[in-house]
């Protein structure tokens, strides 16, 4: 691949041994470049950093309120996803007390097979794949969330991602498809923000409690630096990972004997049992309603005093549903992956997990 200069839109050659001889990129910016077009302000650098401190503490149950990581599939549409945090940064504050609300800015979408593979890789939506483009518009929105003071959560797919991006996030994950990557489990170990590994995309647990102790530990790889210059990355370990039990097809596994399992492996492993459930993906079926359906069974849960459930993610946007990517009329505020709950039911089953929140809180009190 070239790694010199500014081959934008260049036709270049490609390596020895690669297949195709000649193929088409477009030559992103250096991490250094873009930081210093789009840098970290005064007001950002506060969010993260109250962002982080307040999403290890609820992890680790020193805060008492539930980590709530929710937002749309993807962003697609930059101002639809302005106007969702701006609601939801209302709703953050409402819900303040109970829930600490960090919201999906993923800009990155691994996929099953084939498919858009979000904004940051092809920002125009057809295939045109202008990836610095991408990544100054995710780093635009990011940044504007950010000094909303919402906290941003986002899954890291693209090794490279985090040296344009990881300055902007508090929560980060990796992915039901890339858990057992040792390159992602590395790049993990680095990550100055908790990290919820995903259960494999098959059900299994213990690769996220493998990618936890891999990610816990420190490593040495390939990566680049502010000058885009490979260089070889030492990291110390990332002591803030967790677990996000997000289903499998057909095999949900958000129930309360899912989570006794779960907080076994964690145990046999000696690692903290606190963790996060996904409603959506494998626990849904990928179904906005059944999302809605599943996240009250994660209340109920929580009201009767569990506290090993310190989190909960789901799949939201403004417009219930979903829709097909390049509809003639597109509708403001859909997702164009999976489906996400609407506006109304998101607002409907925070509101529910505030409560069970509270519940849960004078449970504990109780038998203190
Ligand atoms: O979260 C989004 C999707 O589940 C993920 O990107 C995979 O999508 P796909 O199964 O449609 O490829
Ligand atoms: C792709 C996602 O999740 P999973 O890795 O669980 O499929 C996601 O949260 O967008």
């Amino acid at each position: 691949m070239p790694t010199e200069g500014n081959l934008d839109s260049a036709v270049a050659q490609c390596p020895p041994g690669y297949i195709g001889g000649q193929y088409r990129t477009h030559l992103a910016s250096t991490p250094g470049e873009i930081l210093g077009e789009l840098p970290l302000t005064e007001a950002a650098a506060r969010s993260v950093s109250a962002g982080r401190l307040t999403t290890r503490r609820a992890l680790s149950g020193d805060d008492d309120r539930l980590l709530v990581v929710v937002g749309p599939c993807s962003i697609h549409d930059v101002n639809a996803g302005l106007a969702y945090a701006k609601s939801l940064g209302d709703l953050a504050g409402d819900l303040g007390d109970d829930l600490a609300i960090v919201m999906r800015v993923y800009v990155e979408k691994p996929r099953t097979t084939v498919g858009w593979t979000g904004l940051l890789t092809d920002p125009a939506l057809d295939g045109s794949l202008d990836i610095g483009r991408g990544l100054r518009m995710a780093r635009t929105l990011m940044l504007e969330v950010a000094e909303m003071g919402l906290p941003i959560a986002t899954e890291w797919l693209s090794p490279s991602a985090p040296a344009y991006l990881a300055d902007l996030i508090s929560w980060g994950a990796i992915g039901a498809r890339t858990v057992e990557s040792q390159v992602h489990r590395q790049l993990a170990s680095g990550l100055p923000m908790p990290v919820g590994m995903k259960n494999g995309s098959t059900g299994s647990v213990g690769v996220a409690v493998d990618a936890i102790r891999s990610a816990a530990s420190p490593h040495a790889y390939l990566g680049i630096n502010r000058d885009g210059r490979p260089v070889t990355l030492r990291t110390t370990g990332n002591p803030d990972c967790h677990v996000v039990l997000r289903g499998s097809s057909g095999r949900p596994n958000y129930r309360a004997e899912h989570v006794r399992e779960a907080a076994r492996l964690l145990s046999v492993a000696s690692l903290p049992t606190g963790l996060v459930i996904d409603a959506s993906h494998g626990n849904s079926g990928k179904d906005h309603e059944q999302q809605a359906v599943v996240a009250r069974e994660i209340g109920a849960q929580i009201a009767a005093g569990d506290t090993d459930i310190r989190g909960v993610m789901l799949e939201g946007f403004l417009v219930p549903g979903r829709q097909e990517l390049g509809s003639d009329e597109p509708t403001f505020g859909q997702s164009v992956t999976d489906a996400c709950m609407g506006w109304d039911a998101t607002v409907s089953v925070l509101q529910d997990l505030a409560a069970a929140t509270r519940r849960r809180r004078a449970a504990t009190a109780t038998t203190r």
